[in-house]
């Protein structure tokens, strides 16, 4: 077979090397188990593209910035298959897990709702949603930032998708669904033989009583809008009056529910944990926050934030940029060749794993020195043009690239303004926070005392 044709790497001579410290019969499965984001993070010093055994296969990590975008901007040959293929089971054949024509179909038509004024009106209420969730905060009360978030963000997501008719209990109700939901599914993509899913424990019987529970709120909700007929204008109402390019077609209520549940899954936990680790940075650098809060106060002069006012909150939307890179939710992802090919100036057999990791690039300190150091003022424009093209990833790229970037973004900086321009958030004393590596990187609890300002 000869390798498959795919888009030019860059000219250049690549560095190749196989991650040190492989165990007989495991490889590096544990060290990967036991401390991925150190072990990513090592990668790099190994090489542009570095070899990982995982038990009997041969993984590679595209370490260089632009190994990764030829990975990520040639899907037909660096296919979603592997964990993609067992998600698919699980979320049915929706936008994050369908590929080839297939995705490239549903991504024509869902792409329109993602589009920049309709994010502008999505996220028009996100303030006030905000406000009214803090609004029972009180000086001196210890609340833990992870979770806070987390149910906050529910609630926003419910205005974004489904506007008005959905009550707080069931907000709360499908928030916890939707967590066991989350990590049921890494947990079982990453099972490696499919079995231990279906066996009647109280864990897979949670997981199937939240599941079925999710989509049963969600199908509500969409069988009351196509009843009611009206358009809120939120996410949910351009699902139901998407078409395809070509035919014409909607989508049926079946795959409006699978993407919603597919953007509840890709969505939530990633934004909230952004927000927690925004929170617990500013927290952790008093003379950051001093800045964040100065401009809030200039810009705003005491309104509620709006979307036109986020070009204005540029060091703040730095804080959140040096967030995601420091703690990137997406910190690992993965392709299967779908042919040989070469890559880093390495033949590649078909059917072999290809990981990119954001954390892996955002602390490799050739492409951000002291990377393991906050500091917000690398995305001020004199300095963030220095960056390295494809160097910070946290959305992806390609065809696959994050539809909900732009709106993760605007929410988070919306939220973070809303907040900051009242209250302070105090780090408690001894608490220090350990990034969870799970389906999206978690903040694990992060307990904060609230201060007015
Ligand atoms: C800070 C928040 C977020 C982060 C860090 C993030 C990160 C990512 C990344 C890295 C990918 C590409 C994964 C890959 O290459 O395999 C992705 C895809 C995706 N994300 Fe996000 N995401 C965020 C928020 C959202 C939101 C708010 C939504 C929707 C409401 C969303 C929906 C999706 C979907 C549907 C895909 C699959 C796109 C496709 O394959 O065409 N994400 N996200």
């Amino acid at each position: 077979m000869t390798p498959a044709k795919s888009s030019a790497q860059p000219e250049r001579t690549w560095t190749t090397g196989t991650a040190p410290g492989s165990v007989p019969l495991l490889g590096h499965t544990v060290a990967l188990w036991r401390r991925p984001l150190q072990f990513l993070a090592s990668l790099p010093a190994h090489g542009d593209l570095v070899e990982v055994r995982l038990g009997p296969s041969r993984a590679y990590l595209a370490c260089h910035p632009e190994l990764v975008r030829h990975v990520l901007l040639n899907p037909r040959v660096f296919d979603k298959g592997g964990v993609f293929d067992k998600a698919r089971q699980l979320l049915g054949n929706s936008l994050s897990v369908s590929r080839g024509e297939d995705h490239r179909t549903q991504r024509r038509m869902i792409q329109p709702a993602f589009h920049t004024p309709k994010i502008a009106d999505y996220t028009a209420a996100v303030a006030d949603d905000t406000r009214a969730a803090i609004g029972s905060w009180e000086p001196g009360r210890t609340l833990d930032i992870s979770d806070t978030m987390h149910g906050l963000l529910m609630r926003v997501a419910a205005r974004t998708l489904f506007s008005t008719g959905i009550d707080e209990a069931t907000i709360d109700e499908a928030r916890h669904c939707l967590r066991i939901v989350s990590h049921g599914i890494y947990k079982r993509t990453m099972a490696p033989l499919g079995i231990v899913e279906k066996l009647p424990t109280p864990s897979n019987r949670r997981y199937d009583r939240a599941n079925a529970r999710l989509r049963q709120i969600v199908d509500e909700m969409i069988r009351d809008r196509r009843r009611s007929g009206a358009d809120h204008g939120d996410l949910l109402s351009t699902l139901l009056r998407a078409e395809h390019p070509e035919t014409g077609e909607g989508l049926d209520d079946g795959e409006v529910l699978d993407q919603v549940v597919t953007f509840l899954v890709a969505g939530s936990e990633t934004t909230a944990s952004t927000l927690a680790f925004v929170f617990h940075l500013l927290g952790a650098h008093p003379e950051v926050e001093k800045r964040v809060h100065a401009e809030i106060d200039e810009v705003l002069e005491g309104r509620s934030p709006a979307f036109e006012d986020l070009p204005s909150l540029e060091y703040t939307r730095g804080v959140i940029t040096e967030s995601l890179r420091l703690y990137p939710p997406s910190w690992m992802a993965m392709r299967i060749t779908a042919a040989e090919t070469d890559l880093g100036g390495r033949a590649i057999p078909a059917g072999t794993m290809i990981l990119y990791s954001a954390q892996a690039l955002h602390h490799n300190p050739e492409l951000f020195p002291e990377p393991e150091r906050f500091d917000p003022e690398r995305w001020l424009p004199d300095r963030a043009k220095d960056v390295p093209r494809g160097a910070l990833l946290p959305f992806g790229a390609g065809s696959h690239k994050c539809i909900g970037d732009v709106l993760a973004l605007t929410e988070t900086a919306l939220i973070v303004a809303t907040i900051a321009s009242r209250w302070r958030l105090r780090p408690v004393p001894g608490t220090t926070l350990r990034p969870e590596p799970k389906a999206t990187l978690e903040p694990g609890p992060l307990p904060m005392v609230c201060e007015p300002r």
